[in-house]
């Protein structure tokens, strides 16, 4: 796994925008394998801007988001859809029919999973995926667990996801109670996964997927055996693979 440690939220978004920009002029047809949350805000913005900016155009690339709330609208403002829309796809030239995100509101979301994972097939290969860290170290929406699931399953979110996810709703109640997240198969199937992490609340979560046993308990514990990792932090984030005195590029 490559470390690369950032100075805070900014340099990290930064860093991280580089590597997304570069698989995309390297490959103009690349499938992004995309994230929700709020780590990745900040590097979809820099995206944008180098779109602007004539630096990058996002309009032969395939996306496929990780993840949505079972029950949500794709019109819902607190969808990831829409959440992608918003921070991203409305912004840049990529051609909507060409995005992908789970149906929260598919009548059989078990048909939906196996469509979604069939996406393999139809779009192809991830070329690169971005994953965020849960502050239990989830990935898409694969909770801590007894077993990794490989397919993209409906899951019941963990208490500490529901609270951590409460400040984007009104209330905790109206945080939806499962989602339709991509499994620990397509995740791992990506020929590259970027991880980006900023902020004391995610070192620990952070260190277990760096330096912890691989188990279902820590969901991101298992990209130590995917063959290029690259982690974008901040030095808090960071804290604790530091002092555990793992090499990181400054
Ligand atoms: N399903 C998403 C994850 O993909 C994301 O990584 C996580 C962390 O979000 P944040 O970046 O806001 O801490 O939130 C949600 O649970």
């Amino acid at each position: 796994m490559q470390i690369y440690l950032t100075e805070n939220y900014d340099h990290m978004s930064r860093r991280a925008a580089d590597i997304l920009a570069a698989q995309v002029f390297l490959k103009p047809e690349c499938v992004l394998g995309l994230a929700t949350g709020s780590t990745p805000v900040g590097l979809y913005q820099e995206l944008i801007a180098k779109y602007q900016r004539g630096e990058l155009s996002f309009a032969r690339v395939h996306t496929v988001n990780l993840d949505e709330y079972k029950g949500l609208a794709p019109t819902h403002d607190q969808s990831y859809r829409w959440f992608m829309r918003h921070n991203l796809f409305d912004h840049i030239d990529v051609l909507p029919e060409n995005t992908n995100v789970p149906d929260g509101l598919a009548a059989d979301p078990k048909a939906e999973c196996v469509r979604y994972d069939a996406l393999r097939d139809t779009v192809g290969r991830t070329d690169i995926q971005l994953l965020g860290l849960g502050r239990n170290g989830h990935i898409g929406f694969n909770e801590p667990g007894p077993s990794f699931v490989k397919e993209t399953h409906v899951v019941d979110l963990t208490q500490s996801t529901i609270e951590a996810n409460a400040r984007f709703f009104a209330s905790i109640d109206e945080v939806p109670r499962q989602a339709i997240t991509m499994g620990i198969g397509y995740i791992m199937d990506a020929r590259r996964i970027l991880v980006v992490a900023s902020g004391e609340d995610k070192a620990e979560a952070v260190y277990n997927t760096v330096c912890g046993p691989i188990t279902p308990e820590v969901p991101a514990s298992i990209l130590q055996l995917h063959r290029s990792v690259t982690l974008v932090a901040d030095r808090a984030a960071l804290g604790k693979v530091i002092a555990a005195g793992v090499e990181v590029c400054g």
